[in-house]
């Protein structure tokens, strides 16, 4: 048995789908995990979703200061109890919850927060992120224009940061085995590429495209009452998946000057 299943059997818990309870089990997969997050003395690294600590044990032996933020009252107890010295533990949801100042983020993202995880991350500065998440969510975070997963998080990720896959990490390694392989991302912070008037409406324009990708850009606008008309919009009748995300700043800075014309009238 697997360190990981002898601690599913010593706590007891029953690992959840909807918590995304997949644990890792290879230890060779978790050391370059962290290995990849480049941790330095006195970086505060921020983990969320410690579980059984397959990183956290890891973790407590190189950073100077840790915070785990773990939703689950079993495993927050576990972590409490084996690493309570050496790290700070939060217990509450990571979605909810204000991140303390990190420079370093790692986790094994529980599947059905990961979306929302990486948004929150982007808002706030740090370093370098190292993040396990399904193979089809990386696909998404690092699409090209044009692919079926070019999506508002890539966009999103694209302005603000580098993604690259470090590596695949397959389904075999963790316990409960899931129904996909895993990647793991690295997600750096870096000056936008290119400017835009007004960031709100980057992110918004790019949010209300991508929702309905399959229309014209045009009319998604108009729909969203972000413009009344499509006159004077670049790619009007584009879609938003053919666009890269420099031209989808283009259409931003144009409802933005449209917004700013009809406030000063
Ligand atoms: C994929 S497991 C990773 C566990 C461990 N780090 C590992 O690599 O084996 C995801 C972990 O995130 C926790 N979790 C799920 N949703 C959460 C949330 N909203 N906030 C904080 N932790 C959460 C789960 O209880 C679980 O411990």
């Amino acid at each position: 048995m697997s360190e990981t299943g002898r601690l599913i059997a010593e706590t007891g818990i029953r690992p959840s789908k909807s918590k995304g309870q997949n644990f890792l089990t290879d230890g060779r997969v978790a050391d370059r995990h962290i290995g990849y997050a480049d941790i330095c003395p006195g970086d505060r690294v921020l983990e969320v979703g410690p579980g059984l600590g397959i990183l956290t044990q890891r973790l407590v032996e190189i950073a100077d200061d840790l915070t785990c933020i773990e939703l689950d009252d079993v495993l927050a107890e576990y972590i409490g109890k084996t690493y309570g010295d050496r790290l700070k533990l939060i217990h509450g949801d990571a979605v909810k919850i204000p991140f303390p100042p990190f420079d370093r983020f790692v986790s094994n993202l529980p599947y059905s927060v990961s979306t929302p995880i990486i948004f929150k991350l982007l808002e706030y500065p740090f370093k370098k992120a190292v993040v396990m998440v399904q193979k089809e969510f990386a696909e998404r975070m690092v699409a090209d224009v044009g692919s079926p997963d070019y999506s508002r998080l890539t966009v999103n990720l694209f302005y603000k940061a580098e993604c690259q896959i470090l590596e695949n990490v397959p389904r075999s390694r963790f316990n409960p085995q899931p129904k996909v392989d895993s990647c793991l991302v690295s997600i750096v912070p870096r000056p936008a590429p290119f400017t835009v008037k007004d960031e709100g409406t980057f992110f918004d324009v790019t949010r209300v495209c991508f929702d309905h990708r399959r229309k014209k850009i045009g009319t998604s606008l108009k729909s969203a009452r972000m413009i009344d008309s499509s006159e004077d919009i670049p790619y009007a009748d584009a879609r938003i998946e053919s666009l890269r995300p420099v031209e989808i700043g283009e259409i931003a800075d144009a409802v933005w000057a449209k917004k700013s014309d009809k406030n000063s009238v």
